[in-house]
């Protein structure tokens, strides 16, 4: 099951931590004496400066801020922070921080007790005043990371005395975010922890009424978070005030951006009175820099904890990608779930609103969400697998970004998506705050190539085949056999002679009939195998060999019908080129397969085997209709050449339809209207 790691980035800033704080002991040794009495306060102030310091690139380097921070966390807050430092060895522990006594009450209520690293090196400097790019992979806490210090911010700290209050009052801060979902999630933190020092919040987006949000808005709002399009629409509407803003926060700002939403949030955040006066904030665990200069300050302060990093996906899940055609998707994946979910929630990403219908139809118990489903349907939905209603939600890149939904331990991605953010994120939905998640990605060797995304996201993918029936199969007994031993005794008597008449007769041994009795039990009465390339029932993986190296898959079929009929090298799927550049594989009808081996025998320099596992295979060039190229072997080997599509089956892949609805409510403006 879903077991707790300690987080890596953790283990790397404790790690880091004692090396900084024994050289440091080091050289205290040779210190005076004096010096020496004074060592256990001062190691207590540089673990509290480190502990923000770590994971450079950092622009924390200048003494003033090494000032500013030890008396940030020094700071004593009365005697429970004595107390509290006292118990807690952590060195990013709750109270080492300017968090007032409410907001840690609530943290320690929800089970956090110490900070994440991109919260502990972010904290002061947002409580500070500073803009900031904060940065860290999916799943660290970034939420925290800004909704903490704003708050802190705002009733305690430099923005408490400009803040406004009373009736009507225009908000302090303004959160924007891609999706609704996304936003109503966000919204949580602010209310639940804003709650805790008397801060109010609202969540403003698409397909929901405006007379709500409006009666809100009149009251008087401390925070208000939402999408870019109904944020804008109230504006228009004269329903915010934004002058007085204090704190703008971008979070998944690539994202609204890439949406085509410049000008939109270009026009929201215009609309405060001197942007000197307010801090800005973006977060996201891809960011690319242009977006920091466009509305940042140029003092900002910079978190990367990706940084130039290889990896830029989350350390805690595994990758897997795995070959299948489209056509055996809705067979295959229920196969995945039962190997690899741990019994936890599986979201299914798709390319298409229409295709995470179709598949969400298809598999038992799952249901799908995306843009053209009404609002009021989706929340339902998303409500409804978040509290384990069901346990498969089949989505469009609509649940990509920043969804946290506790125990999704399986992420199946149908297809390759067309950039690595999104698979970055996609994957981000399982691992998240020190757990462990798989991610498996479906690909099609013919028609996808999973060697970009592997360059661009540092992830070195582990690459297995289809789970086959008899490993499934396999797993089943074993748990049938623990439950066997649990039948009573009492059974026995009456299944006794029968079970005695089947020994006598049926020529089985015991081990045999007991298995079959073990497979009935689970539901089995018999077990097909499923092909490695395509993953399709009643067919084997084979691969031919010419004699000489098989340069194409034409020259493949053109061997094929040497020795076949058209009808039957028709039944050929799946056709891939092997990485050596020797083979050809593919897939035939298991009925067939004694045709195609007797007609391979009376070929001359022609040999066709049955393979149980796949060779490394050349890919096709995502940028190319071609096969090949120099690009990476699918399984560890090395492309080398090329060739064109393969034939038949294939996705639904309507790339013309792929992002419409959700985003942007009933308007769809500027490629709003994508999931
Ligand atoms: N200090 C902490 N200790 C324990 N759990 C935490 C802490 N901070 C955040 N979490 C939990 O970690 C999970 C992930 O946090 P969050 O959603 O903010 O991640 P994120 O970095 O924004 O991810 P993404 O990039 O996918 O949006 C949440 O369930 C959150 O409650």
């Amino acid at each position: 099951m879903n077991k707790k790691m300690a987080l890596k980035d953790f283990e790397e800033t404790e790690a880091a931590l004692t090396e900084k704080s024994s050289d440091k002991k080091k050289s205290k040794k040779k210190e005076s004496s004096k010096k020496r009495k004074e060592s256990e306060i001062e190691e207590e102030e540089e673990r509290s400066e480190t502990s923000s310091e770590l994971g450079e690139p950092v622009n924390l380097k200048s003494e003033k801020e090494k000032k500013k921070k030890k008396k940030a966390k020094v700071e004593p807050e009365a005697g429970v922070e004595e107390q509290e430092r006292g118990e807690s060895e952590h060195p990013n522990a709750v109270s080492r921080f300017r968090i007032s006594v409410p907001l840690r009450e609530k943290l320690k209520s929800k089970g956090i007790e110490s900070l994440f690293p991109i919260q502990a090196m972010t904290f002061d400097m947002v409580l500070d005043g500073s803009d900031l790019v904060g940065r860290a992979r999916t799943g660290q806490g970034k939420t925290l990371a800004f909704v903490l210090p704003i708050l802190e911010s705002l009733t305690n700290g430099p923005t408490k005395a400009s803040k406004k209050t009373g009736y009507g009052r225009a908000p302090s801060v303004l959160v924007l975010l891609p999706t609704r979902e996304l936003a109503k999630q966000v919204h949580e933190d602010f209310d639940v922890y804003g709650g805790a020092v008397g801060l109010t919040s609202c969540c403003l987006y698409g397909g929901a009424p405006y007379h709500a949000q409006e009666f809100k808005l009149k009251k008087g709002i401390d925070v208000v978070i939402g999408t870019p399009g109904r944020i804008k629409d109230h504006i228009e509407r004269g329903n915010i005030d934004l002058s007085s803003l204090k704190f703008r926060v971008l979070d998944e700002a690539d994202e609204m951006l890439r949406m085509g939403f410049v000008e939109d949030v270009e026009l929201i955040l215009g609309k405060v009175e001197d942007a000197n006066k307010v801090q800005t904030l973006l977060f996201s665990a891809t960011l690319p820099s242009w977006i920091s200069t466009k509305f940042l300050k140029s003092d900002k302060k910079t978190i990367d904890l990706v940084g130039n990093e290889k990896m830029k996906a989350s350390t805690n899940v595994r990758h897997i990608v795995l070959p299948c055609s489209s056509s055996a998707r809705s067979q295959v994946i229920p196969d995945i779930i039962r190997c690899y979910s741990s019994g936890g929630r599986t979201i299914i990403f798709t390319e298409t609103k229409e295709s995470a219908s179709q598949l969400a139809d298809l598999l038992p118990g799952a249901r799908a969400l995306h843009g053209d489903i009404q609002q009021s349907q989706r929340e339902v939905t998303l409500a409804g697998f978040r509290s384990g209603k069901f346990m498969t939600l089949v989505a469009t890149n609509v649940a990509a970004r920043g969804l946290d939904i506790n125990d999704v331990q399986l992420i199946i991605q149908c297809e390759p998506p067309r950039d690595v953010e999104a698979y970055i994120h996609r994957s981000g939905r399982t691992g998240r705050a020190g757990n462990t998640g798989v991610a498996v990605m479906l690909y099609d060797p013919r028609k996808s190539s999973v060697s970009k995304i592997e360059r661009e996201s540092g992830v070195k993918f582990e690459h297995i085949s289809a789970p086959q029936p008899a490993d499934i199969a396999k797993a089943a007994g074993v748990e049938a056999a623990e439950t066997i031993t649990q039948v009573s005794d009492s059974v026995i008597p009456a299944f006794k002679s029968a079970a005695e008449e089947l020994l006598n007769n049926s020529g089985l041994s015991a081990a045999e009939l007991l298995a079959k009795a073990l497979a009935k039990a689970v539901g089995y009465t018999e077990i097909k195998s499923r092909s490695l390339l395509s993953s399709l029932e009643d067919h084997v993986t084979v691969v031919l060999e010419a004699g000489k190296p098989i340069y194409t898959p034409s020259f493949a079929f053109g061997v094929l019908r040497r020795f076949l009929p058209e009808e039957k090298v028709e039944l050929v799927k799946g056709m891939a080129l092997t990485a050596d550049g020797n083979g050809a594989v593919f897939d035939v009808p298991v009925a067939d397969l004694d045709l195609f081996r007797s007609g391979a025998d009376n070929a001359a320099n022609v040999s066709l085997e049955v393979l149980k596992q796949l060779p490394p295979l050349q890919e096709r060039e995502q940028s190319r209709g071609r096969f090949g190229g120099g690009g990476r072997g699918g399984f560890g080997g090395r492309g080398g050449n090329r060739f064109s599509g393969g034939r038949g089956g294939g996705f639904s892949d309507r790339r013309n339809d792929r992002f419409s609805g959700g985003f942007r409510g009933s308007k769809g403006r500027g490629g709003g209207n994508r999931w």
